[in-house]
């Protein structure tokens, strides 16, 4: 068995995926996209191209995506086959998030309501809901979603798990009070954090003290980090999410094996693999296990142990994180030969 049929088969954990970001060509096409903008947009995103896109460029490329789920009928289906994407990649606990989006004849509420809806008819994987804040938003849109998402948590305690800070990181920035609101109110918290240099906001971030961050590529020092960051950062041991095709394709990280994730490595601080986009940067997260295997020299037990550890990560429930690392082991148990 080669590298990448490993990581077909390894039950995996997925932290970090966008749904928007996560449609897949035939997905979009189904959905009604205009076939001149499907191939414009697997043009631009394919890896193969070996070209290196702007955080812009990719920032447009979500438009695109927005045009294939206008009503809740899209938004369902959309939802739905990313979820069987990530069942037919052996993915065996999902956490989709997404940005509400009200469009003419859709609510915020509707939107959520059709992603629940689709994953309560999913049969596989478990799947939890993170639900998005767009940093370009102003602060009384951003008070709205905020407000929205709240309901929506008690209307769906067991689905709806946590609020997510993300949208272009050029715009916009973190607010503190926002975030604190929706932990208070029992939400738990993620950060899209130093995906650009931007020392303050890593420092007002890591001040408030998510429970994971994404991305965290310029955190560490070697990475145009301040010190005092990644000081605070180890003392926190905040689990990262690290997203590595979406990081090369954006050219935040200048290829696989120059990915910050080494630091992580090298010290011993947690994190997950993850596909941010699946969709937009043409991967999987088989894929990503099988870069991270190649470019840092890790054996099949480190992957094994990777997902493994992602289980803690999660914004699952004790009784369901006994259950996924219960069938984590007893899957190693069955495929001693692999390690
Ligand atoms: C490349 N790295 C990234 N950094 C920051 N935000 C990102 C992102 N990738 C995706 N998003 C956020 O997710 C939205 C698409 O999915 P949803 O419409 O929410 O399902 C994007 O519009 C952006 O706000
Ligand atoms: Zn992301």
């Amino acid at each position: 068995m080669n590298t990448l049929e490993f990581c077909r088969v390894l039950p995996k954990i997925e932290l970090h995926a966008h749904l928007n970001g996560s449609l897949s060509e035939k997905t979009l096409k189904s959905l009604g996209c205009l076939n001149k903008s499907v191939s414009e947009y697997q043009g631009l995103t394919s890896i193969n191209n070996k070209i290196e896109r702007t955080l812009h460029e990719c920032f447009e490329l979500f438009k695109i995506a927005h045009l294939a789920t206008k009503n809740p009928d899209s938004v369902y289906l959309a939802a739905q086959s990313v979820i069987k994407d990530f069942a037919d990649d052996n993915v065996r606990y999902l956490e989709l998030r997404t940005t509400p989006r009200a469009e003419d004849g859709m609510t915020k509420e509707e939107y959520i309501e059709s992603v629940v809806k689709a994953i309560k008819d999913s049969k596989k994987p478990l799947v939890k809901l993170i639900l998005s804040v767009d940093r370009r938003h102003d602060i009384l849109v951003s008070q709205n979603t905020v407000a929205v998402i709240l309901s929506m948590r008690n209307k769906y305690p067991d689905i709806i798990k946590g609020i997510d800070l993300s949208g272009n990181p050029h715009l916009g920035c973190f607010d503190k009070e926002l975030f604190n609101k929706a932990k208070e109110n029992g939400l738990k918290t993620t950060i899209h954090c130093a995906e650009i240099i931007n020392n303050d906001e890593v420092m007002e971030i890591l001040n408030f003290g998510p429970n994971r961050i994404g991305h965290a590529t310029f955190l560490n020092p070697n990475y145009s980090g301040s010190i005092e960051n990644w000081e605070s950062y180890c003392k926190k041991k905040i689990p990262a999410e690290f997203c590595l095709t979406s990081n090369v394709v954006c050219g935040t990280a200048k290829s696989y094996k120059e990915h910050h994730m080494q630091e992580w490595i090298k010290n011993g601080l947690p994190f997950s693999i993850n596909t941010d986009d699946k969709g937009v940067f043409c991967t999987s997260l088989s894929e990503e296990y099988e870069h991270a295997q190649n470019n840092f020299n890790l054996s099949n037990t480190d992957l094994w142990t990777i997902a493994y550890n992602a289980i803690d990560h999660s914004f699952a429930s004790i009784q369901e994180k006994a259950l996924m690392k219960k069938e984590l082991k007893e899957w190693k148990t069955q495929n001693q030969h692999q390690f």
